[in-house]
């Protein structure tokens, strides 16, 4: 069989990659018997519309039922279980109370078989493929600027004088106030380097650093200030900016889009809370939608699909393969 239809058949349809190459894998988290899955069999099937090289590592709680973990490998993932990370003992008001379970996101800088990773929260979607942040260069953490300008910022001095980092210049940072805060990001997407060292480090580090509203994502931003380097907003549209700093977006140019306004969960979008009525917004839900329903973007689908459309002979294929000097390849579910 010709060496590109080898290649061809060697594309997102489940099997690993060679050895030689960087191993790098897309990582979301999942947490209780809800229905953030839902928001992950999304990521999954949007990531395969976007031809993504890449698997989605799926890392779990316990409390995710069987069937939930049975339907990601359905679509592909590679489910992991994860314990949960507790911050210490606080008497913190998290700005939204579940986020304390989003420490447990912490545990995936454990995934060292991987040199390289994406993480993406539950309720993006990625409508561009992203691969090409995996070759960004090692020893940085990159991710979204956020905005401070949604009522969750309330308790902070920045929103209670009106000042956001998507805008500096219109409200200045007084100098009574000292230095304007670092440069902040939001926690939903980061491209990172798993180490086993790090990851120690994190949790140690954790141990003594008071929970704040925000949760992982503040301990994030603090743990990560002097690495940090920020990434064009269209690899992680956090809704808000489309009311908040609509200059700042153009939302043909957006690749990821990430679910976090209030409200705006696609799976549970009703339309009655505050900017759910925007047309943009319901066009955004129904994009969500569209993927989500798109059966030809189930797993098992895309993979027949992909084989049908050139009937292989398994012998001649896997003579084809050594004769390419491909490695033993192993099937392994992907997300591609
Ligand atoms: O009940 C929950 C709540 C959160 N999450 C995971 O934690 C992430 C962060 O929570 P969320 O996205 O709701 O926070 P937001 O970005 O909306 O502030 C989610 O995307 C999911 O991946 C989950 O799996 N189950
Ligand atoms: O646990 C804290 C969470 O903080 C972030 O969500 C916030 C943040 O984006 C605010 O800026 C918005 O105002 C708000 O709506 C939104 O929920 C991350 O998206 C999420 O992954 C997680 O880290
Ligand atoms: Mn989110």
């Amino acid at each position: 069989m010709a060496p590109e239809l080898v290649q061809a058949a060697l594309k997102p349809a489940g099997f690993t990659k060679p050895a030689s190459l960087p191993s790098r894998a897309y990582v979301t988290f999942l947490a209780g018997n809800g229905d953030y899955v839902k928001g992950v069999v999304g990521l999954a099937k949007g990531l395969r519309k976007v031809k993504t090289a890449y698997p989605l590592i799926v890392a779990v709680l316990p409390d995710v039922p069987e069937e939930h973990r049975r339907i990601l490998e359905s679509q592909g993932c590679i489910v992991r279980e994860i314990e949960p990370v507790y911050p210490p003992e606080n008497q913190t008001q998290f700005a939204m109370a579940y986020y304390v379970i989003n420490y447990s996101k912490l545990r995936i800088w454990e995934f060292v078989e991987y040199s390289k990773m994406i993480y993406l929260d539950g309720d993006i979607q990625v409508y561009d493929n992203i691969d090409h942040l995996f070759d960004l260069p090692d020893g940085h953490f990159y991710a979204v600027m956020d905005c401070f300008c949604e009522k969750t910022w309330s308790h902070t001095p920045q929103y209670k004088i009106g000042y956001c980092q998507q805008c500096p210049d219109k409200v200045n940072w007084p100098a009574e106030m000292g230095q304007p805060p670092s440069l902040y990001f939001n926690a939903g997407m980061f491209v990172f380097e798993p180490s086993i060292s790090t990851y120690h480090d994190l949790l140690k580090t954790l141990k003594v650093t008071p929970p704040t509203p925000f949760a992982e994502q503040d301990f994030l931003n603090m743990y990560f200030k002097d690495i940090y380097k920020p990434i064009p907003l269209v690899y992680n549209l956090v809704l808000a900016m489309l009311w908040r700093h609509p200059e700042n977006v153009e939302l043909d140019k957006v690749k990821v889009v990430h679910y976090c306004a209030a409200g705006s969960k696609p799976w549970r979008y009703t339309g009655k809370e505050e900017n759910m009525q925007r047309e943009d917004i319901k066009m955004l839900v129904e994009k969500w939608w569209g993927i989500y329903n798109d059966e030809s973007l189930d797993y098992m689908k895309f993979v027949a699909d992909g084989f049908d459309a050139e009937p292989v002979n398994l012998q001649s294929f896997i003579a084809a393969l050594s004769e390419a000097g491909a490695v033993q390849y192993v099937t392994a579910p992907s997300a591609a």
